[in-house]
């Protein structure tokens, strides 16, 4: 791959200079912003401004007239655009039956319209004057300090468009997606030039089948099942490993410099190391980021048992994850049925073939019989990663089990687990190491991958608590919105309606996957589900009915009196 080479956005002395000096709150703010002035007149001016400091040192008032001089601030690459395919009633808010919940839902169906956005051609006629990728097609952003397409968010926010009735626009963000296999041979992380070395879990088949499955366009599929190939090809080439007879995939990245938008962070951790740690422990952060995960205990080497462990300990490429290897399944699975509804029976066959081996290793490698569920494998020690995470339970989302009593299996191994203690969601883990992926934290796509896996499994009581799950994740996104007047990234699992926290940045508001998944459970389980305050309301009903039976009777006492 060849390596992002921008003196500004990526490596060398201004990125240096004005990320270390702490200039902005959030090192990402400072990579975003557009450049006034070409590369090279900027990195000429820095050298002779530079100069002129003591020992080379630019005070930070400097620097920061400096980048005023050079920079324009974060979101000038963007035109004003209102996604054209909105219209105020899709059907899907008919079918929600608590009052309340409808009127959230068409408040969280009109937030689409503030986090669409387009890329002015500007990007596309002067991409060195910014860290944005030049995409076409409008799309919809995750919010906040997320000013750009991000990968796996896409899926969640697409399945929300689609029940918004957007195909167009969800149309053009897979296409956008699409146009970036051709470019990379994979997606990126994010559309940022600093995000272009590493990728995030590969949801883009899954995506591809959403829009098939509200379309019914066999064009589209045909067109876009070639790059779905490669971008399959991709993790099979670059993020595999063999483990006895089978293959299974990993993330891993071979890139060692300091992620230029938590660049502080990266410094930070690794000022203490040898040269060959830092280099090492670069690679690992940056493939926790291509986990979707960054960052989270699951990743630390020695994390098992009573240890929570160091962000400094994280080795992700030393796991073989329970989700990715359920996903390259689900996704080998669909590239199989792609190839069937195109009547191409001898590649369905090819990857029908794909589906058996990544079940059999599955089974081999990442299965627990005794415990009833699919945990990480530790490259290192040989071993199973037996902590909880909502992950072990993957392979029941994406079907890629071989009996059913293995879902069975699992659905008691989630109820012993000890992680459905908490009424607001199903935590990331059950250690608390202050990283975003873990404890008491609750993320949108996790629960949803949960809730639509135990609700594909037939017994009633994976049903009940598929919808008892689907009703705690509602009631927490409900309780948030009606105190904050926002939807978050993420939320407490011991709040009633508390925002999540901890890792490298505050809490995001937007927020792209939140409201795509709070609108498929809605559309799941419109029927069924409460906001709550209507059995507020009706035993508040029930208090004035009884203090004016009370006060007629007193009154009628004292006529008669
Ligand atoms: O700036 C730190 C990291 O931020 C991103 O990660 C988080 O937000 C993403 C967008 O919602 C989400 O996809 C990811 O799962 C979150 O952990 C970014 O993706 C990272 O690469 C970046 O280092």
């Amino acid at each position: 791959l060849p390596p992002c080479d921008s003196e500004i956005y990526c490596n060398g002395n201004i990125l240096s200079a004005v990320q270390t000096s702490r200039l902005f709150d959030d090192d990402k703010y400072f990579v975003d912003m557009k450049l006034k002035a070409p590369p090279d007149v900027v990195l000429l001016a820095y050298r002779n401004f530079s100069k002129e400091m003591f020992y080379g040192r630019v005070p930070p008032t400097k620097l920061q007239e400096f980048v005023n001089l050079y920079f324009d601030k974060p979101g000038t690459e963007f035109e004003p655009w209102t996604p054209p395919d909105w219209h105020d009633k899709p059907k899907f808010l008919g079918r929600i039956a608590d009052q309340n919940l409808r009127l959230w839902a068409e408040e969280i169906h009109n937030l689409w319209k503030s986090l669409g956005r387009k890329i002015s051609t500007d990007v596309n006629d002067h991409p060195e004057l910014y860290s944005q990728i030049y995409i076409p097609y409008p799309f919809v952003v995750p919010g906040g300090r997320f000013r750009e397409i991000y990968y796996w968010d896409s899926y969640w926010i697409i399945n929300g468009l689609l029940l918004s009735e957007m195909t167009d626009t969800a149309y053009g963000m897979i296409q956008n997606l699409l146009g970036l296999v051709n470019r990379y041979g994979f997606v990126p992380n994010g559309g940022r030039i600093y995000y272009e070395r590493r990728s995030q879990p590969p949801f883009l088949t899954l995506m591809v089948d959403s829009y098939y499955q509200a379309t019914k366009d066999k064009n589209f599929l045909r067109k876009a099942l070639p790059v779905l190939e490669q971008e399959y090809n991709f993790w099979m080439q670059n993020r595999s490993v063999a483990v006895s007879e089978h293959i299974l995939n990993r993330y891993h990245v071979e890139i060692s410099m300091p992620r230029p938008e938590s660049y502080t962070d990266d410094l930070e951790l690794t000022e203490e190391l040898s040269n060959d740690e830092k280099n090492q422990l670069l690679m690992e952060l940056k493939a926790g980021a291509e986990s979707g995960w960054d960052f989270s205990s699951r990743w630390y080497i020695d994390g098992d048992g009573n240890n929570i462990g160091t962000l400094s300990e994280t080795r992700t490429s030393q796991f073989l994850p329970s989700d990715l290897n359920a996903l390259m399944c689900l996704n080998e699975k669909t590239l199989a049925s792609f190839h069937m509804i195109l009547d191409d029976f001898e590649s369905a066959a090819r990857f029908n073939l794909a589906v058996d081996r990544r079940l059999a290793a599955i089974e081999s490698v990442l299965w627990d019989a005794e415990r009833g569920a699919w945990f990480d494998y530790n490259l290192m020690t040989h071993s199973k990663h037996f902590e909880f995470y909502p992950s072990n339970l993957a392979p029941v989302w994406a079907e890629c089990y071989s009996k059913p009593a293995m879902g069975e299996k699992a659905v008691q191994y989630l109820k012993a687990s000890g992680a459905l203690q908490f009424p607001n969601g199903v935590p990331t883990s059950l250690r608390q190491s202050g990283q975003q992926w873990d404890y008491p934290n609750a993320w949108p796509p996790l629960q949803h991958m949960l809730i639509s896996g135990l609700s594909k499994i037939q017994s009633a009581e994976a049903q009940e608590l598929a919808f008892d799950l689907a009703q705690r994740w509602i009631r927490t996104n409900w309780l948030a919105y009606v105190k904050y007047e926002a939807m978050f990234e993420k939320y407490d699992v011991n709040g009633d309606g508390k925002p999540g926290g901890g890792g490298e940045y505050e809490v995001q508001l937007g927020f792209g996957w939140t409201n795509g998944v709070a609108l498929q459970l809605l559309d799941q389980y419109g029927s069924s589900l409460t906001s709550g305050s209507h059995q507020v309301s009706s035993s508040l009903l029930l208090f004035l009915v009884l203090v004016a039976l009370l006060m007629l009777q007193c009154s009628q006492h004292y006529d008669r009196v």
